[in-house]
């Protein structure tokens, strides 16, 4: 396969291999900040002083925890919006992995905030809705994972979103986030300044994820530009919030204007997600399923049950890759 650098990656069993020791130009270390071992180097030098790090928002910390017995192992991380969700994805991956003794513990009950699970080496948790709450859970992660030295770990969000031109229930890869005034930037005030952030998601990754596409899926998969809003409502163009002073003119103007620089999609966290595992060094993709056609409304009519069976796809996805990670290495999974 080849990659963004034009080297022919150095495979030994298979491209579910490669990125453990690929030497592109997207993993290089200046942009990827690994150690040697591919464990996580986050570059905040205080994190060094620390005797002990509380890490609040999940209910763990360093002292009390063995983090790197917990999470060593960790090779892939699933997060999405709701608990629910990500139990889900646990129970499932158990059942794909064939690991029999999966229990549905969560392990940061105490925080009352999130859950999250741990299923051989996967961690699924869920990071509620929008780019804060789900900005803390992935710091918080990212700090367990460099505690715990996981090696070269992937982490993916699975997702809901509205669709641009492309029927409810297809799959959205994203390439890219656009925020809401339509830059390719996740822009976080710092100290009074405003910090913008690339929001490009790996390319590799995409290609790999696209390859796990079969055509007797029943659904459509695409890749495309993501655009996360602020907000449900005014944020995304839509009518029915408690306030709008557009037309519904102003609206698909608006929606079309989107699709044609190349978004496919409308959720609440692409853009700090691709911009925080990138300035983190971790490979990630964000797949989210489509739950209705912007173009063609806003309220999300699907009932319950099909809602939860567009929600299995991105799982469905997610889950044949880590399966194809490990189709020869069962073994690697405690
Ligand atoms: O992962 P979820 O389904 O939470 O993603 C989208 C974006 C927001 O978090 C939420 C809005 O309904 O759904
Ligand atoms: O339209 C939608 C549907 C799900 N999630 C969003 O953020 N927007």
């Amino acid at each position: 396969m080849k990659c963004d650098c034009d080297y022919i990656l150095p495979t030994k069993g298979g491209w579910e291999h490669h990125y453990d020791n690929c030497i592109s130009k997207w993993h290089s270390k200046a942009q990827y900040p690994k150690n040697e071992d591919g464990s996580i180097r986050l570059t905040n030098k205080n994190l060094m002083k620390m005797h002990q790090d509380f890490i609040y928002h999940l209910g763990l910390d360093t002292a009390t925890y063995d983090l790197k017995a917990m999470f060593g192992d960790v090779k892939f991380v699933c997060m999405g919006g709701t608990k629910y969700r990500m139990k889900e994805f646990a129970k499932h991956m158990a059942k794909v992995l064939n690991i029999k003794d999966f229990e549905a513990k969560n392990l940061s009950k105490h925080s009352h905030r999130y859950a999250m699970y741990k299923v051989g080496p996967i961690i699924s948790v869920n990071h509620g809705i929008g780019i804060s709450s789900m900005t803390i859970l992935l710091q918080e992660i990212l700090k367990v994972l460099y505690y715990a030295k996981a090696k070269n770990p992937i982490i993916f969000r699975i997702g809901t979103s509205g669709g641009l031109k492309i029927p409810p229930g297809s799959i959205v890869i994203s390439s890219w986030g656009l925020n809401g005034t339509l830059e390719k930037t996740y822009d976080l005030p710092v100290l009074g300044e405003i910090r913008k952030l690339p929001s490009v998601f790996d390319k590799r990754l995409i290609q790999e994820l696209m390859s796990m596409v079969t055509e007797g899926d029943g659904f459509n998969t695409y890749s495309g530009g993501t655009m996360a809003a602020d907000d449900f409502y005014r944020g995304q163009a839509r009518l029915d919030g408690p306030f709008c002073d557009y037309t519904e003119e102003d609206k698909l103007a608006f929606l079309r204007k989107l699709s044609a620089l190349g978004v496919r999609n409308i959720e609440m966290e692409a853009t700090a997600f691709a911009a925080m595992t990138r300035e983190a060094g971790v490979r990630a993709a964000d797949v989210c399923v489509t739950l209705l056609d912007r173009l063609n409304g806003d309220q999300v009519t699907p009932d319950k049950e099909l809602l939860l069976k567009f929600q299995e796809r991105p799982m469905i996805l997610v889950g044949r890759y880590i399966a194809k990670y490990y189709e020869n290495n069962l073994h690697l999974i405690k």
